[in-house]
């Protein structure tokens, strides 16, 4: 037989920024190919949604009110974790942030809010999922990037230097860990509709300069990244390491 499993049925998957867009399809596409569910974010009231959906597919949803920028918030997501013996088998880290700020206007505020949300929270739940993966013989971390973090964009330059930093932590971690069975790959998503870009894609003139760049010639639809990040957490991926799955309707190859 040579087709392998594309189903998480039996697996616990943790999911950063799950109370909407990206995340939030993650999560429920991951139900649905049967994972229970451990969903982070800092709303309650998005959290409690997304749970009653992963719910409504036959999975168990475990809900977790945290900032991902604060490191005793994580620390207390793991800890409860481990007390109450919930396995982890795949981390998405998906929450992340932007402030489209001219390089020349860059506060240092800006800088730690996008560096820390962006790219330091994907390090620590790494690192603590990384420990446990190791323990328990394998697991999948997937980390989502953006085409931001391969090709330049107009859409600020410290957002898309966190992007390019997880693509590089991905090859880094996977050299590592890739001997533990843990599969560490990331996606370079182009542009999604989600509440991250609703305003800049509600204009016409932008979303024109984006379709004049994407072969495709229209933005992701969210199942369109669903079916990558399943397969990323699945065993259809037990050879793939250390990559990124540019999910871009071939924006990244358009020269002139
Ligand atoms: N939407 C798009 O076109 C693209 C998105 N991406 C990336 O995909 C990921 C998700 O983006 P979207 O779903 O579009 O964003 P979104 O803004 O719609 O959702 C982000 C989620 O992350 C959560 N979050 C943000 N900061 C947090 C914090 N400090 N602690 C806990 N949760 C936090 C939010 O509550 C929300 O649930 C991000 O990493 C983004 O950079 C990458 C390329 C394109
Ligand atoms: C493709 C980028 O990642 C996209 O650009 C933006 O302005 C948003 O921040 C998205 O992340």
């Amino acid at each position: 037989m040579y087709l392998p499993s594309f189903s998480l049925k039996g697996k616990t998957a943790l999911v950063t920024g799950a109370g909407r867009g990206i995340g939030h399809a993650i999560a429920i596409g991951y139900a649905e190919a049967g994972a229970d569910v451990v969903i982070v974010s800092r709303t309650q009231s998005d959290l409690e949604k997304t749970a009653e959906i992963i719910e409504s597919k036959g999975s168990k949803a475990y809900i977790f009110e945290a900032d991902v920028t604060n490191k005793d918030h994580i620390e207390k997501i793991f800890e409860t974790l481990d007390s109450k013996k919930i396995r982890l088998d795949i981390l998405v880290n998906n929450a992340g942030m932007n402030i489209r700020s001219k390089a020349m206007d860059v506060s240092d505020e800006e800088w730690n809010t996008i560096m820390n949300t962006n790219l330091r929270s994907a390090f620590w739940f790494s690192q603590k999922a990384g420990k446990r993966m190791k323990e328990a013989g394998g697991g999948k971390i997937i980390t989502i990037s953006s085409v931001a973090g391969h090709v330049a964009l107009r859409t600020g330059v410290v957002y898309a230097s966190t992007k390019a930093a997880i693509i590089q932590m991905t090859k880094n971690l996977a050299l590592e860990w890739g001997e533990y069975g843990i599969n560490v790959n990331s996606i370079g998503p182009w542009y999604f509709k989600t509440p991250l870009t609703e305003k800049l894609l509600a204009n016409e003139e932008y979303l024109n300069d984006i379709l004049a760049v994407t072969p495709q010639k229209r933005v992701g639809e969210l199942p369109d990244l669903v079916g990558p990040a399943v397969f990323l957490a699945s065993e259809a991926s037990n050879y793939v390491n250390g990559q990124t799955l540019f999910v871009d309707g071939g924006m990244t190859i358009q020269g002139f």
